[in-house]
C-alpha cells in the first residue's frame, strides 16, 4: 500500500520579498509563515510524516517551537541552490534515511503557500490517488495575455485559451518524481510538474483557487495575512 507524505522545500532566500529575514520565517498572523504551510499539512489524516528541506546555513527553524507537529514534522538540512534542487536533495535523503518507498505518494507543497485549505488539499488527494501520473493544483488564468518586447511594447496578444497557473501542492509518486528531477538538472524548471512532462508525462491539473497564490512580493504578505484572518473570524 502506498503512502503519503508531504515535503516542504524551505531553502529559498526570498530576494523578491526584499527582506533580510528569509521570506518563509516571515511573520504571518503571529507565526511564521511556514507554519500556516505545515499547519494545513499536519492536520490531513492521509499524510504520515512533512519533510521540511532547510538550507545548510539556516539559522532561523531553531528560533520556533514546533513541538505541535512533532509527531509528523522531519527536518532535513539538504537545500540546494534551486527549488528542484531542494526537492531532489529531499526525497534522496528521505529515502537513504529508509522513511519513503519508492511508490508512495510525494506532495511537494511551498513554504510560501500559506492559504491552502483543507478542501483544495482533499480534492487533490481524492482526484489523484487513482492516476497513473499525479498532478497539481492550478487555476486558469483569467487576463487577457500579453507578450512584449525588451521595451515593454506589446508585440503579440496570446490566447488564454487552456492556459493555466500552476500552483503546489503537486503530487506525484516518489519513483517518478525522482527520476524525473534528475533528468530535469539542467533544464532549469520552476516546479516539479514540469520535470514529469520533461518525461513525457501528462500532469493532471486539478481546480484550485486563487487565495492559494504563491507569496513572492512584500504586498503579498498583507493579502495573505487577510485570508487567514479572516478564516480564523469565520
Ligand atoms: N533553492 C531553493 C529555492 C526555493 N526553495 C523553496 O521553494 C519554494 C518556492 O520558491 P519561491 O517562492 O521562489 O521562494 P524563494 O526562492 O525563496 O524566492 P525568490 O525566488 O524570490 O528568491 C519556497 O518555499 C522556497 O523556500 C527552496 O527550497 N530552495
Ligand atoms: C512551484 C511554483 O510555486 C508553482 O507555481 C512556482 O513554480 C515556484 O516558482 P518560483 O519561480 O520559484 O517562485
Amino acid at each position: 500500500m502506498s503512502n503519503f507524505f508531504a515535503l516542504i522545500p524551505a531553502a529559498g532566500s526570498g530576494s523578491r520579498m526584499n527582506s533580510e529575514v528569509p521570506k518563509q520565517y516571515l511573520a504571518l498572523n503571529n507565526k511564521p509563515m511556514i507554519y500556516h504551510s505545515i499547519n494545513m499539512l499536519y492536520h490531513n489524516q492521509l499524510i504520515k510524516s512533512i519533510f521540511i528541506v532547510l538550507a545548510s546555513d539556516d539559522c532561523d527553524w531553531i528560533k520556533y517551537d514546533w513541538s505541535e507537529f512533532s509527531s509528523k514534522l522531519i527536518v532535513l538540512t539538504c537545500g540546494g541552490a534551486t527549488r528542484a534542487d531542494s526537492v531532489l536533495n529531499g526525497l534522496t535523503t528521505a529515502k537513504l534515511k529508509g522513511l519513503i518507498d519508492t511508490s508512495d505518494w510525494i506532495l511537494v507543497h511551498d513554504a510560501a503557500r500559506p492559504c491552502l485549505t483543507s478542501t483544495l488539499l482533499e480534492k487533490l488527494i481524492n482526484e489523484l490517488t487513482q492516476d497513473e501520473v499525479g498532478g497539481l493544483l492550478a487555476v486558469p488564468v483569467s487576463d487577457t495575455l500579453k507578450r512584449s518586447n525588451l521595451k515593454s511594447r506589446v508585440m503579440q496578444t496570446e490566447s488564454r485559451e487552456n492556459i493555466w497557473q500552476a500552483q503546489t501542492p503537486q503530487m506525484f509518486r516518489y519513483e517518478l518524481l525522482t527520476k524525473a528531477l534528475q533528468n530535469a538538472e539542467k533544464l532549469h524548471i520552476t516546479d516539479d510538474a514540469s520535470a514529469i512532462e520533461a518525461l513525457g508525462f501528462f500532469p493532471k491539473l486539478i481546480l484550485s483557487d486563487t487565495y492559494n497564490f504563491k507569496v513572492t512580493y512584500p504586498k503579498d504578505l498583507a493579502l495573505a495575512e487577510l485570508i487567514i484572518q479572516q478564516r480564523i473570524n469565520t
